[in-house]
């Protein structure tokens, strides 16, 4: 075992055991190898999970939810109304405001509902994934849009500043943009590292240089875009206390880190 997947698995055993409910009926899984540690975590518990939905973010994570004998239940069949207790997820980047990429497993749209569904959304990585800024380490924006309007929203992208933005191709043999389980495309979208509050606060503003939020904005904003892999804005408790159900932004992000420790970033309440 790599010390890689030793940090993920340790990140994940931290993060299950501070944030899992004990009496859990809904809890999201997210997608990516990460997440695998989580469910293991979850069953090494010994909690009765009997009562418990997991709703997945895609095939994989359905898939990983079946073989691990748990309940799956699909985000189209939750009850009105239901709001997940907790769920938990990987990620591409994570920022010091815990602002996040995801999608590097091209399943960032139901990773976003699925968040945005949960009282509390974590973050679980090893880590790589720590840097200060998004865009530091991992490059580029995935973006899910729908096929017939992928060439314009590479255009539009461009005019936003980003350089060589691109549809993500298939990692099979078979030749062909990739698909994702709604059967749209992914865009990356490269752009130069975004900022953070600090460096706002700080008055840096740096040329071609976005926020995470508004870059987030102004990519959701061109028609054919069905969701942006940048995970930012409110936690789910700052959702509720606004009259809402979740936020994108995790209250805590869990790293493996190279020593065998785990690093928590928590979101100012
Ligand atoms: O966003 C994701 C998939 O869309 C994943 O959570 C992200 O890519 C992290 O994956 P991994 O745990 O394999 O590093």
């Amino acid at each position: 075992m790599s010390n890689v997947e030793d940090a993920k698995r340790a990140a994940a055993k931290v993060a299950v055991t501070n944030h899992y409910p004990k009496d859990a009926r809904w809890v999201g899984i997210g997608s990516g190898t990460t997440i695998v540690y989580v469910v293991e975590a979850i069953k090494a518990l010994g909690v009765d999970t009997s009562l418990t939905h997991y709703v997945p973010t895609g095939y994989q994570s359905r898939q990983l939810i079946l073989n691990a004998g748990l309940m799956a239940v699909e985000f189209d069949a939750i009850p009105p109304g239901t709001v997940l207790d907790v769920a938990f997820d990987g990620a591409d980047e994570v920022d010091d405001d815990l602002n996040c990429i995801k999608g590097g497993g091209a399943c960032l749209f139901q990773e976003k509902i699925v968040a945005m569904q949960s009282k509390e959304f974590i973050c679980v990585a090893d880590s790589r994934k720590l840097q200060s800024n998004l865009l530091s380490n991992w490059k580029y924006v995935p973006i899910e849009v729908a096929p017939i309007a992928a060439y314009r929203v590479l255009r539009k992208l461009e005019e936003l500043g980003s350089v060589k933005p691109a549809i993500r191709t298939s990692l099979t043999p078979k030749e062909g943009p990739l698909k994702t389980d709604q059967g749209f495309f992914i865009i990356d979208a490269p752009f130069p590292p975004l900022l953070n509050t600090a460096d706002i606060a700080a008055g840096k503003t740096g040329s071609g240089a976005w926020q995470v939020d508004a870059l987030a904005r102004h990519i959701k904003q061109i028609a054919g875009v069905l969701e942006v892999g940048l995970f930012s804005g409110m936690t789910g408790p700052q959702a509720r206390s606004a009259g809402g159900v979740g936020g994108q932004r995790p209250v805590a992000a869990y790293f493996g880190m190279p020593d065998g420790s785990v690093s928590v970033r928590k979101a100012a309440a």
